[in-house]
């Protein structure tokens, strides 16, 4: 399988190059060159096979020419056994067409561990084919950061710096990165937003001498093996309610665009995906993009979902790249527009292009909070602030009242617990296997927002390419 970048200008790579790269080198994001197709029997076929048997089904695709099937098979069982579910990601049942898909039952409990679990296992593998060392740069609002610093501390041949927003994550998450003491893990506390994050981040990928010097990668879904892993739970659950014979539907809680968009890769894959609905906080540029076409950065306004508070969408790209007819030197030309003005209309072909499966909406605190509220008197599911936003929008959307909903629960209610009980009056205990963390030591550096502090930071402790 080739990759081949957004931007039309970086060389097409293999799977292994595309996962140690991270970033393409013009700048783009790396998708497949083409959609691997599953037919109705291929799909059929999936049903009763384990989580680990379908993903190695569902990626063996994406990584031919890098992977063999009992390679990949070692790398999702090592991966998927840390995960505290025999499903991996257990479906729950909310009413008659509503239903829940648990990703938050990996070691950091949110959805990120799905595929950072596995991409930590990549990293070793691909690392240990090569005399080569990574310094992993990465950005997070909260999740990303612990479920990469898990797959990848104590490694020998990584460092991971990872930065996130000063006083803007929740404490369970702060203390999922920080109290984590591996001599290869660095956090580092900004004073600016997610986004400001992500551009700095972004920024080192683009310096050419930085980055080969250091040998960068990255962890963020800009790095596609984080999104194939993602597709995986999309073909598990709709088998599980009925694919192919019957359509499914689905809500996603939706910041950098990662998740969505692994439903959109499944969909083009052949899985009946009904309709993809892309569910943001009052962040809104996604959904104001895909209900105007006006993709402009408002400023962050701080929520009690703020692992969403986001208002550029890496992944965004990528759909526009494949909705928009798949001109990688044109969409360098509207990215380098936005990038200037902060601001893009989508063209019509985008728009065309995304309005087939996907939808959106907007969800206000109340609307969030009463979604909290329902899922736990109609069910008696405690669900987090992050999959209320999916749940509320799902139940608010006009959708076809035939097709099963599902909602992706992204992080589990204890990692955000004030929030939880303001609306539920119920405080989520923490799990065992993050009991202690409060008794735990921290360490952190705090720096300026910009490129230099934190450049100077990283190369004063990175590991240098030989
Ligand atoms: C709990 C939670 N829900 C939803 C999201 C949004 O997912 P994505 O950024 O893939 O759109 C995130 C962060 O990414 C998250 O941490
Ligand atoms: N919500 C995310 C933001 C980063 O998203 P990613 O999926 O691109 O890593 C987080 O938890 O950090």
């Amino acid at each position: 399988m080739d990759y081949i970048s957004t931007r039309g200008s970086a060389p097409a790579l293999g799977f292994e190059d595309v996962t140690l790269a991270g970033l393409a080198s013009d700048g783009g994001l790396y998708l497949p060159s083409q959609w691997p197709q599953f037919s109705p029997d291929m799909i059929r076929a999936l049903a009763g096979l384990s989580y680990v048997e379908t993903a190695v089904r569902v990626m063996a695709p994406f990584v031919a020419g890098s992977l063999s099937e009992d390679e990949l098979r070692d790398l999702c069982a090592a991966a998927y056994g840390r995960f505290s579910h025999d499903a991996v990601t257990p479906l729950v049942q909310l009413d008659h067409r509503h239903w829940l898909l648990e990703l938050f039952h990996g070691p950091t409990l949110a959805f990120k561990d799905v595929a950072l679990q596995l991409l930590g296992q990549l990293f070793e593998r691909f690392l240990s084919r090569r005399d080569d060392h990574l310094t992993i740069v990465g950005a997070t609002s909260g999740d990303t950061g612990s479920a990469a610093i898990d797959a990848v501390a104590g490694r020998e041949k990584i460092d991971i710096f990872m930065l996130h927003p000063d006083g803007r994550v929740s404490d369970v998450q702060r203390r999922q990165m920080t109290t984590v003491l591996a001599p290869n893990v660095y956090n580092i506390a900004i004073d600016g937003s997610f986004d400001d994050a992500q551009a700095l981040v972004k920024r080192m990928f683009n310096d050419p001498d930085f980055s080969a010097r250091f040998n960068l990668s990255a962890v963020n879904s800009i790095n596609w093996a984080r999104l194939m892993a993602q597709v995986v739970y999309y073909f598990y659950a709709a088998v599980r309610l009925g694919a192919p014979e019957r359509p499914v539907a689905f809500s996603v809680p939706t910041g950098n665009f990662g998740d969505v968009f692994a439903g959109y890769v499944a969909a083009q894959m052949g899985l009946p995906v009904a309709k993809l609905v892309v569910a943001t906080n009052v962040n809104d540029i996604l959904h104001r993009a895909l209900s105007q076409g006006d993709y402009s950065q408002g400023q962050v306004v701080p929520t009690a979902t703020p692992s969403m508070d986001i208002q550029v969408s890496s992944n965004f790209e990528r759909l526009l790249f494949d909705a928009g007819g798949r001109d990688g030197l044109a969409l360098a030309e509207q990215m380098r527009g936005f990038e200037a003005s902060k601001a893009m209309r989508l063209t019509n072909a985008q728009r065309e292009g995304a309005a087939h499966i996907f939808t959106s909406a907007r969800i206000d605190p109340d609307s969030m909070t009463m979604a909290m509220r329902w899922a736990y008197d109609a069910a008696g599911q405690v669900i987090d602030p992050h999959s209320a936003i999916g749940l509320a929008a799902a139940r608010d959307l006009a959708l076809d009242p035939a097709i099963p909903v599902v909602t992706l629960a992204t992080a589990h209610a204890a990692k955000f617990r004030d929030a939880v009980e303001r609306a539920t009056g119920t405080r989520p205990p923490l799990p065992a296997r993050v009991g202690d963390l409060f008794a735990r030591e921290e360490s952190f550096a705090k720096l300026p927002a910009t490129f230099e502090a934190v450049t100077a930071y990283v190369a004063e402790r990175a590991t240098p390419r030989s």
